[in-house]
């Protein structure tokens, strides 16, 4: 049996030292049964004897003569033994050296503990089985082949070792139930883990295009070839299922050929390697990528069942013998398909179901990607600024166009040389497109791709057609799956079904149905159809417009003045989700936009293209003027404000496909207010883009509302067009953390025009706190700073506190919910005594017990500045309560004082009443959550001001 050689051997003591040395010819007789039956190349031992002399061309001849291994073994090891110790010494030994060949005997000679003497150390060995030679040529040639992955059509070449990060797979069941997650590549193979059918042979991965299937087998191509794949392989063939359609009807081969010519030649003795073969199969492994790449008109059931290797038969159907375990019985196969592709049950051992990257992989895929650090994180900002790229990052492929792009804007970016270069979602989508293309051309192996991205498009245009003419049937109806009847009424060709842009869906009886890959590429080649349909007119280019203004939360507009453009369809449904439709109008902007006039001109009549962007930008800025009718505007202050609605977003994101500067200021000017308020729009990060897009072109200051968003520190960096003119700036609730607090100081310091800044609830600490102090002591307008909420504690609160106290203009400092503590509290005491301009301030909720609470009502006596001050959910007491009291008879000025949530007992509570007999400037001290019952509260009926409940 392999891997138990050693069975029955007896083991030789070790020899101890001092003793003489084993005698080998004694450890040949002893193990001569075990040596006969393992030693399966009796050649490559009489080559090595004779090189060394030790055998005569006469000793060989007698060996060679016997006609079966087991006979030829038992000559040698008689004449070896006849040949005495140094002779038996050197066999062990060409045994140990030639591994590979006897690698069955590799525990046994652990378990003797060979260790050769010097001398035969320095003797010759050479390797002349044809067996391991062959394995070792299979090695070296998948190793060299599957050291690059060949990207982007052949255009590039990466480093496998380099780009390769592991890919989430899942066991799954006939019914494709999840049975659990595949840890390793090894375990594709292991038969403890998922095998749902005993008698099945092959392993079958599934997943869609591009989500890295033919990598996954490059991946366990290149660790076998490296010995890291430990399955126990000794053979490994790979084939691409494509192959095998290129065969005529009639044509017939050999089994051994298909392996041998179709895959890698034996230098030496061809007979004897794919004998070896044919006697172990079990060491055999097969891997056959994209099964769903074979379209052949062969009829498989027309050819009879072949079992023997020896009889030539299609390659098809030597595939499917191998398959079945007809051929090679024993032998692993694992075979990929696209999801969907029918497998016959039977051949079927496992389901694997290959999802893509999870989050962890693709950090480490944009690890090994961007190698700089600060690069790297930059691009991890972009993608969780941007939810529409990070959803498609889970496919590889996509993964690898988007990473691509970034790194084409970023050496834009540096280089400085288009500082108004950025890289769109529609750029995005064309390379994508692109790739597709370029991946079904037949392309020769050594040759790269040269073509340009307009002479791909160009060439293959009738492809794009017939898929943007599916993709708009569709989305008009938003119909997401297509059956066979769609397809054959569009004339949708069979090939173009299998370009990687659609894939199948089997759960609609038992026709196949078709689906694109994401729905955004639906909208994408909607667009595209938009754009390339020659003569479409107004109406339908701007159809999809129509299908989102009615799903508006806002009051209706029916203000546009084509009359169609204001019917509501039929059926309107108000929860209907419609990014589908967002999608298609940003594309369709995109793509008119004017960078892209030079491809599009390849695929549409230029007079078209100018008709069309045209009409859009007529739509723009009509649609624009009537949503900003639609929207409540109010007088804050100096500012007139202006309340957007989230549908307003997806204006501003098309605005920013078209990357017009023309069309951006006319809607800056159109806004007719200075007070932007896009308070739960549901903008992300990347959206910072579009409205910096918009808002830099505003000439005077500006106030922009961004609370209750999904805005990062990336968001905060994509508003830098804009700081110059901002002078109220809100981000409450989002996700900023000190970095984004850093880039706020370095551009709100520089133009000191901010009056307001709004940073509660986010992810701020002591580092930001401190960056906030400074701008507070260089910025002498910033008069608002809402900053609660977030991880500030006492040393952030220090810093806060003494800039306060330094700054004569602030007036308002909201700390709610931070943890400043009493230390906080104390500095911020120091910060009120004798202060010439706070007027509000919140430390309510920060963790103040008496002791700061104390220092507080002391400070406040010699404050004449402060009107509100809230200490809300802290642990004032009785005794703190005292001085508040005391304070309160000299203090002026304080109308409201915030005592909620604290643990002030009537006792407390009489004091403060007490005290405000000789206080008129207080409006209430409310004292509501302290524990003060409603019987003695009755106790202060007549005071007003203290409000219990
Ligand atoms: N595990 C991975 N690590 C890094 N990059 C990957 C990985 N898997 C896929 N990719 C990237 O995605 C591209 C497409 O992968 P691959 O060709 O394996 O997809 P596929 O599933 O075989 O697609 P198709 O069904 O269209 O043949 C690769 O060229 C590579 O750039």
């Amino acid at each position: 049996m392999a891997g138990q050689p050693g069975g029955n051997i007896k083991i030789i003591p070790q020899v101890p030292s001092g003793a003489s040395p084993p005698s080998f010819v004694n450890v040949l007789k002893v193990h001569r049964e075990l040596l006969v039956s393992k030693v399966r190349n009796a050649q490559c031992l009489i080559d090595n004897l004779i090189k060394n002399d030790y055998f005569s061309t006469e000793d060989a001849e007698i060996a060679a003569q016997f006609s079966t291994q087991a006979d030829k073994v038992r000559k040698i090891l008689d004449l070896v033994q006849s040949k005495g110790e140094e002779v038996s010494e050197y066999f062990i030994y060409v045994l140990q050296q030639v591994a590979d060949a006897y690698y069955e005997l590799h525990p046994w000679l652990d378990e003797i503990a060979f260790h050769p003497s010097n001398s035969i150390q320095n003797k010759p060995v050479v390797n002349t089985d044809p067996v391991s030679r062959y394995r070792q040529k299979l090695k070296d040639e998948l190793g060299r082949d599957t050291k690059f992955i060949m990207s982007y059509a052949q255009k590039e070449e990466m480093l496998l070792e380099e780009t390769y990060s592991a890919n989430l797979m899942e066991l799954i069941s006939y019914t494709n139930e999840s049975l659990g997650n595949v840890s390793c590549l090894e375990d594709l193979l292991d038969d403890k883990i998922g095998v749902i059918n005993e008698a099945g042979e092959t392993v079958c991965v599934f997943g869609d295009a591009g989500i890295g299937k033919s990598i996954l087998l490059q991946k366990m191509q290149n660790l076998w070839s490296k010995g890291d794949y430990n399955v126990g392989a000794k053979f490994f063939f790979r084939f691409r299922c494509r192959m095998f359609s290129l065969f005529k009807q009639n044509e017939a081969i050999y089994l051994k050929d298909l392996l041998f010519k179709y895959n890698c030649y034996p230098d030496h003795d061809p007979e004897e390697v794919f004998n070896h073969i044919l006697q172990f199969p079990h060491t055999v492994l097969f891997t056959f990528d994209g099964f769903d790449e074979i379209h052949s008109d062969f009829d498989l059931s027309s050819v009879a069942e072949i079992c023997s290797p020896n009889e030539p038969t299609h390659p098809l159907a030597l595939l499917v013998s191998l398959l079945k375990g007809k051929l090679l019985k024993g032998s692993r196969k694992v075979l990929t398909a696209r999801s969907g592709t029918e497998i016959h049950q039977i051949i079927i051992r496992k389901k694997v179901l290959l999802r893509g990257f999870s989050s962890n992989n693709l950090k480490e895929y944009t690890r090994m990607f961007f190698k700089d650090e600060g690069y790297r994180a930059l691009v991890l900002d972009q993608l969780e600024a941007n939810p529409n790229l990070c959803s498609l990052c889970s496919v590889p492929l996509f993964c690898w166009i988007i990473f691509k792009c970034y790194e084409h804007f970023h050496s834009m970016f540096d280089s400085q040389d288009f500082p108004n270069y950025s890289v769109t979602l529609t750029d995005v989508f064309l390379l994508m497109t692109e790739v597709h293309l370029n991946r079904t051309l037949k392309t020769n192996l050594l040759k790269k791709n040269t073509r340009s991205q307009v002479e791909t498009f160009r060439s293959q245009k009738e492809i794009l057609f017939s898929l943007s003419k599916i993709a708009h049937e569709g989305m008009e109806k938003s119909l997401f799956v297509f059956n066979q009847e769609e397809i054959t009424a569009l004339n949708i060709l069979e090939q173009n079904l299998h370009l990687g842009f659609l894939r199948t869906v089997n759960n609609y009886g038992d026709e196949t149905s078709y689906e694109f890959l994401h729905t955004t590429l639906q909208s994408f080649f909607t667009a595209l159809f938009l754009v390339t349909e020659e003569k479409l007119g107004t109406k339908e280019l701007l159809k999809f417009f129509n299908e989102c203004s009615h799903t508006e939360s806002a009051p209706k507009i029916v203000c546009f003045p084509i009359r169609w453009l204001n019917s509501c369809p039929t059926g309107d449904d108000p929860f209907r989700n419609n990014e589908h439709f967002h999608f298609t109008n940003l594309f369709l902007c995109g793509l008119l936009s004017k960078a892209r006039q030079k491809l599009m001109r390849h695929l549409v009549s230029p007079a078209s293209i100018k008709r069309k962007r045209k009409v859009l930008r007529a739509y723009i800025f009509e649609s624009m003027k009537c949503q900003l009718k639609g929207f409540s505007r109010a007088k804050l202050g100096k500012y007139k404000q202006i309340h957007v609605m989230p549908n307003f977003v997806w204006m501003l994101r098309c605005i920013h496909e078209t990357q017009s500067e023309k069309v951006g200021k006319l809607v800056a000017k159109g806004m007719r207010a200075d007070y932007i308020n896009l308070t739960y729009c549901n903008a992300y990060s990347s959206d910072c883009s579009a409205i910096s897009f918009v808002m830099h072109h505003f000439q005077k200051q500006l106030a922009l509302d961004l609370d209750n968003n999904n805005i990062n520190d990336y968001g905060v960096k994509e508003l830098l067009p804009c700081f110059s003119r901002l002078a109220v700036i809100r981000l409450s609730v989002n996700q900023i953390t000190d970095h984004g607090v850093r880039v706020l100081y370095d551009e709100l310091s520089k133009y000191k025009i901010v009056t307001y800044l709004g940073l509660y609830n986010n992810q701020i600490t002591n580092v930001g706190a401190k960056y906030v102090a400074k701008l507070i002591e260089e910025c002498p307008s910033l008069t608002h700073i809402k900053i609660g909420a977030n991880k500030i504690t006492t040393e952030g609160g220090k810093s806060l506190a003494l800039a306060i106290q330094k700054s004569k203009t602030i007036y308002d400092i909201g700390m709610w919910g931070n943890k400043v503590g009493d230390e906080g509290a104390k500095a911020f005491a120091d910060a009120l005594r004798n202060h010439p301009s706070l007027a509000n301030v919140s430390l309510a909720f920060n963790c103040i017990t008496p002791e700061g609470g104390k220092s507080i009502a002391e400070a406040l006596k010699h404050n004449s500045s402060v009107k509100i001050f809230w200490l809300t959910k802290n642990e004032i007491d009785d005794e703190a309560a005292e001085l508040f009291a005391e304070m309160l008879k000299v203090n002026k000025k304080l109308a409201h004082l915030w005592l909620i949530q604290n643990q002030i007992t009537a006792k407390g509570a009489r004091d403060l009443a007490e005290a405000l007999q000789k206080n008129t400037t207080i409006k209430e001290v409310c004292l509501n959550g302290n524990p003060i019952s409603q019987e003695e509260a009755k106790a202060f009926e007549n005071e007003e001001r203290i409000i219990c409940f």
